[in-house]
């Protein structure tokens, strides 16, 4: 791990980070493709918290990674409106982006198609996109049902989870739809078949609930 890379990794444990923040997931030199991907949505849905959950459980110790050869760059950006410009420079070259909400603050729900009307006017047009309502662990203070998050996806056509940054629910699932779907973006020849990232997920998700997984 580069010098860089540890006291960026300090500052997010720390909390110290409210700034965009590049957090490289990986060493470069030994990945044939790099992806960069970041997380957006408004200020205190859990984007930190669900990137550092996401590193720290599967990414370091599942090692997926290192096994398609990829460089997977995730960046986690401050929501606060003051630093919204700076976000738009960042995201201009993003191949995925993962947009949160917060399933107990409607505000951040609806929020979110703020965010995709910049998203469709900053981002590049066939960027990757996830909508994700994150806290689902928080059952006693939702507002949002799982049901609204799922129709304003399908409204655009982006695929939906709800995660917990704190349980880990869906969290290494969303990683790994955007991760596949890129590299088979990157893969795939003209007369394949394109991979269904929506399927990919739903076929997960019933892969997990019959191994007793919540979902
Ligand atoms: N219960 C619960 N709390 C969460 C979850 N994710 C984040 N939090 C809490 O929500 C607060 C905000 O989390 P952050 O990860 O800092 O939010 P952020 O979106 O990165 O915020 P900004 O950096 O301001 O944009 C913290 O108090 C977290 O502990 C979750 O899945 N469940």
């Amino acid at each position: 791990m580069s010098s860089r890379q540890a006291s960026l990794d300090q500052e997010v444990k720390n909390g110290t980070s409210r700034n965009v923040l590049e957090r490289c997931a990986s060493v470069n030199e030994y990945f044939d493709i790099s992806f960069k991907v970041m997380l957006l949505g408004d200020s205190a849905v859990g984007k930190t918290c669900v990137l550092v959950r996401f590193k720290d459980g599967a990414f370091l110790g599942g090692n997926f990674i290192a096994t398609v050869g990829i460089d997977f760059r995730i960046w986690d950006t401050a929501g606060q409106e003051r630093f919204r410009s700076v976000t738009h420079a960042y995201y201009r070259d993003a191949q995925a982006l993962l947009l949160l909400y917060d399933i107990t603050r409607k505000s951040s729900f609806d929020n979110i198609r703020a965010w995709l009307t910049e998203i469709h006017e900053y981002a590049q047009k066939d960027v990757v996109i996830m909508l994700l309502g994150n806290k689902s662990d928080m059952a006693a203070e939702r507002v949002i049902k799982h049901e609204e998050g799922q129709k304003l996806a399908k409204e655009y056509g982006v695929p939906f989870m709800e995660t917990s940054a704190k349980t880990g629910l869906n969290v290494e699932l969303a990683f790994h739809a955007i991760a596949r779907e890129l590299t088979q973006r990157a893969a795939s020849q003209p007369h394949e078949p394109k991979f269904q990232i929506h399927d990919y997920i739903e076929s997960q998700k019933q892969k997990s609930n019959c191994c007793g997984g919540l979902m």
